[in-house]
């Protein structure tokens, strides 16, 4: 059985995977780690092996605590990889994003895939059918759009995604509603289509904390996995012990 650990800048995902399979998951804010992981550890005490992916600076004492129960992986620039990294500065690529090309080759091998996680930030990352990782984009995830407006006007309120939102919003909440949800939207749909008129064949993987709320507006054929990067991470730690 594996451990996949994959702390983001909004929160700490956690699961379990056995043959391959995801078995359990859990989440929760990456301040949490120490109260939330002995619960769920305690549930799967059959788990041998590790892996872990941080995007943010310091997690010592995460490594710590996670060597201290299994042989673990930290996935870093020198980790082997079941593809060909061409992005022009590897050192500063996130793990995260390594993740999530491993997934598109483990699942889609011999395909372009283009990957969008809708999390923190939003990040478009391509494999071609080469199995070659080429790059993609960065552009701010939802909530980070809302607290922007929020925090660089002096009017505008603080306001989350709801059910749904017009093309006109008719209010100061509507407004901002549909800037930034149907924005969001339209640059994901604008993205997909670029990609596309590139590569005719292209499988498209939609996932992050906002797979739910962006997959319904999304009007392309996509696949929304929201275990994407767990899934990445767990091909990852397998690849590695065959090697
Ligand atoms: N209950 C929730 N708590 C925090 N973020 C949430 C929640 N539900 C949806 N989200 C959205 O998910 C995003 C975080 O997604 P996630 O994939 O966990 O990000 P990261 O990998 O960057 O930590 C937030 O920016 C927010 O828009
Ligand atoms: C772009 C990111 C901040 C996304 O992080 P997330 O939204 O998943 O928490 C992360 O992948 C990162 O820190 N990247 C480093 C820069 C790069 O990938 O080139």
């Amino acid at each position: 059985m594996n451990l996949v650990v994959d702390i983001g800048n909004s929160a700490t995902k956690i699961a379990v995977f056995q043959s391959g399979e995801l078995i359990d998951r859990t989440a929760f804010a990456t301040k949490d780690f120490f109260k939330k992981f002995p619960v769920f550890f305690q549930n799967h005490p059959e788990i041998e092996q590790a892996i872990l992916s941080s995007v943010v600076n310091e997690v010592p004492e995460i490594e710590k605590e996670l060597q201290k129960h299994f042989e673990l992986l930290i996935l870093d620039q020198n980790t082997n990889l079941p593809f060909y990294n061409l992005y022009a500065t590897p050192e500063t690529l996130g793990k995260d994003r390594i993740a999530l090309m491993a997934a598109a080759v483990g699942k889609y091998p011999s395909q372009n895939v283009l990957v969008i996680d809708a999390g923190t930030c939003i990040t478009y990352d391509f494999k071609n059918d080469r199995e070659e990782y080429l790059g993609g984009a960065i552009s701010p995830g939802l909530e980070m759009r809302f607290r922007a407006l929020n925090q660089f006007t002096s009017r505008l309120p603080l306001v989350r995604a709801d059910e749904q939102e017009g093309l006109i919003g008719n209010s100061t909440e509507g407004s901002i509603r549909t800037g930034v949800v149907a924005g969001t939207t339209m640059e994901i749909e604008g993205f997909i289509d670029a990609y596309l008129s590139e590569n005719k064949n292209l499988t498209v993987i939609l996932t992050g904390g906002d797979t739910q709320i962006l997959s319904m507006r999304v009007k392309n054929s996509i696949f929304a996995n929201p275990n994407f990067l767990l899934e990445g991470l767990n091909c990852i730690l397998e690849f590695n012990k065959t090697q």
